[in-house]
């Protein structure tokens, strides 16, 4: 069932290691199928190299298996609770890419320091508070999307398609697996370039709300006119 699914689930796992965003079994990728109401994810603690689309495993969004012989990914959980929370994505990344982890285990969100940032993320890339001892003790994974949830609580999911999980990493999403897969692409970039701007000028500031908007909308907004999209006809 669903093999285009997971044939596009896998090319997104094999693009993040392509990527170097993720080495040996770190990481993970998911995508979904909204019609049917089934996720597909990676199997856990498989090296990429020997990552099989007839691997993947097919789960309902209450985490029911529904095909597949390997355990899901450890972060299962975190996936679907994102999936059930932000109804229009189809396609969740996590990864340890070294630049975006830095941020994150520094607990500090990324400012908007340059128009690259403005083209994908509508502003700051938040980071999620650190989780509870209950709540890591608990339902560890669940509760580590619970807080990514609570923190875009005031966000809208869809102009900011990333968050740093706090001492974690970034999880990223998008309209697909690999659209999700390009957002942690550039998450990394974005994260690379910020670390550098504020070594070059510790009072670096982000940029105005006007240029912020300018190529946000020009990409994302209702009137975009970036690539080569022609108007309805
Ligand atoms: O966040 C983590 C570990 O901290 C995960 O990214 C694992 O590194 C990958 O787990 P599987 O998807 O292979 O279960």
């Amino acid at each position: 069932m669903l093999e285009s699914l997971k044939e596009q689930v896998l090319e997104a796992n094999l693009e993040l290691n392509r990527r170097n965003l993720v080495i040996y079994t770190w990481g993970n990728v998911s995508g979904i199928d909204r019609e049917k109401g089934f996720v597909v994810i990676k199997p856990s603690g498989v090296p990429y190299e020997e990552l099989r689309a007839d691997a993947m495993v097919v789960l309902t969004l209450d985490g029911r298996i529904v095909e597949g012989t390997l355990n899901p990914s450890s972060d299962t959980p975190t996936h679907l609770e994102l999936y059930r929370s932000f109804p229009t994505i189809g396609g969740v990344v996590h990864t340890h890419s070294p630049y975006a982890t830095s941020w994150a285990q520094a607990r500090v969100g990324i400012p908007c320091y340059g128009t690259t940032h403005a083209d994908y993320f509508y502003g700051t890339i938040p980071c999620t508070r650190p989780l509870s001892r209950t709540e890591i003790e608990s339902e560890y994974e669940l509760n580590t999307a619970k807080v990514i949830v609570e923190r875009f609580q005031d966000l809208n999911y869809q102009f900011v398609p990333g968050v740093l999980a706090a001492g974690h990493g970034p999880f990223t999403w998008g309209k697909n697996a690999l659209d999700a897969v390009h957002n942690s692409v550039v998450l990394e970039e974005i994260a690379k370039m910020s670390l550098h701007t504020l070594q070059l000028n510790p009072a670096a500031e982000p940029v105005s709300q006007y240029l912020l908007d300018k190529h946000f909308l020009r990409k994302h907004g209702p009137n975009a006119y970036y690539g080569q999209k022609t108007a309805e006809k």
